[in-house]
C-alpha cells in the first residue's frame, strides 16, 4: 500500500515551533520581520504572497509588504530592495518570482544582503551552500529535506534521483542531499532513458515544471516519491507526477496540494527567524 505524506501537518508543526521561538525572541526584545515584494498582478504570485504574509502574522513576526505595478522599472524595484535592506526592523526580504519580463531577476535578487536573503537565492547564498558554509538555504529544497527527516527516511547512503535542475529547487536540493550523504543523480526532461535513472533510486524528487512527467514506468517498487510540481488545471491542482499510477508501487508519495507547497512557507518562517538572529549577531559584532 502507498502512504500519502501529509506535508500540511508537518508544516503546521514547524510553524508552531517557529511561533514559540518568535515569542521568546520578542520577550528578549527582537521581533523578526519579513518584507515581501510583489511586482505586477500574476494571480498565483498574489496567492502565494498572501499565504506568506498570513504565515508571518500567525508566527508573531512583523509583516512588511511592498506592491509595485507590473510596469515597474529595474530602478523602481532596486530602490525598494535598497530601502528594505537598510531598515533594521526588516530581518528578511523576499522578491516574489516570476517577475515581469522587463526586469532582470538575477540582478535584483543580488541586491538583497546575504543576511536578509530568506529565499537563499542570491549568488552569495548559493556560494555559501556550495561551500557548505553558514547561510540561508532555499525554502523548497530545505522543505523537501525536512519532510524526508520528519518521515524518518534515511538520506545517508540513499540513492536519490532529482529530476529538474532549476536554481529554485533541483540544483540546491542536489547539494543539500549530497551534504547529507545521499548518492545523487540529477536528471531532467531531456535525459535519455529517464526511467533507467529514476528506477535505480530509493527516493525520486520531481521538480521539472512538466505536468505528469513521471509515472509508473519511472518508479521502482518501494521507492519514495516527492512531487514538487504545481499546475492549475480545470480539475484543480496537479503535480509533475501521475500519482494515481503509483498507488501500490511507491512506498510513500507527497500529494499536490498538501505536500511540498506548505513546507515552502514553513521553511520561509524558519529562515526569517534565522535571518533575524544572524542580523542581530552582525549588529553586535559591528558595535
Ligand atoms: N521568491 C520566490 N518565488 C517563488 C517561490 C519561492 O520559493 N520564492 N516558489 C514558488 C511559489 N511558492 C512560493 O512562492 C509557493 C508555491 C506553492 C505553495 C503552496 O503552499 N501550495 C499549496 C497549494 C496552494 C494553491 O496554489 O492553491 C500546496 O501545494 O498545497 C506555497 C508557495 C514560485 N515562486
Amino acid at each position: 500500500m502507498t502512504t500519502t505524506i501529509d506535508g500540511s501537518r508537518i508544516a503546521r508543526r514547524i510553524r508552531a515551533r517557529v511561533a514559540e521561538e518568535v515569542a521568546a525572541a520578542a520577550e528578549a526584545g527582537t521581533v523578526p520581520g519579513l518584507a515581501t515584494v510583489l511586482v505586477g498582478d500574476d494571480p498565483a504570485s498574489a496567492v502565494y504572497v498572501a499565504a506568506k504574509r498570513r504565515a508571518v502574522r500567525e508566527a508573531g513576526m512583523r509583516d512588511f509588504h511592498r506592491k509595485l505595478p507590473g510596469q515597474a522599472t529595474q530602478e523602481d524595484v532596486a530602490a525598494v530592495i535598497d530601502e528594505l535592506a537598510a531598515d533594521p526592523r526588516v530581518s528578511g526580504i523576499l522578491l516574489q518570482l516570476p517577475l515581469p519580463r522587463q526586469l532582470d531577476a538575477a540582478t535584483l535578487i543580488d541586491r538583497i544582503p546575504v543576511t536578509k536573503d530568506v529565499d537563499g537565492l542570491t549568488t552569495a547564498s548559493a556560494g555559501l551552500l556550495a561551500r557548505g558554509e553558514r547561510g540561508l538555504r532555499p525554502c523548497t529544497p530545505s522543505g523537501v529535506i525536512e519532510l524526508l527527516d520528519a518521515e524518518g527516511i534515511a538520506l545517508k547512503g540513499a540513492r536519490v534521483a532529482v529530476v529538474g535542475w532549476g536554481a529554485l529547487v533541483g540544483r540546491p536540493l542536489a547539494q543539500l542531499l549530497l551534504r547529507r550523504g545521499a548518492t545523487v543523480s540529477i536528471a531532467h526532461e531531456h535525459t535519455t532513458d529517464l526511467p533507467a535513472v529514476t528506477r535505480a533510486a530509493d527516493i525520486v524528487v520531481v521538480a521539472t515544471g512538466v505536468r505528469g512527467l513521471v509515472g509508473s514506468e519511472h518508479v521502482a517498487p518501494g521507492a519514495v516519491v516527492i512531487d514538487v510540481g504545481i499546475h492549475r488545471t480545470p480539475h484543480g491542482l496537479a503535480g509533475d507526477v501521475r500519482s494515481a499510477e503509483l498507488d501500490g508501487i511507491a512506498d510513500r508519495i507527497t500529494p499536490v496540494p498538501g505536500g511540498v507547497g506548505p513546507m515552502t512557507i514553513a521553511m520561509l518562517m524558519v529562515n526569517t527567524l534565522r535571518a533575524a538572529r544572524w542580523g542581530a549577531e552582525r549588529e553586535i559584532v559591528a558595535a
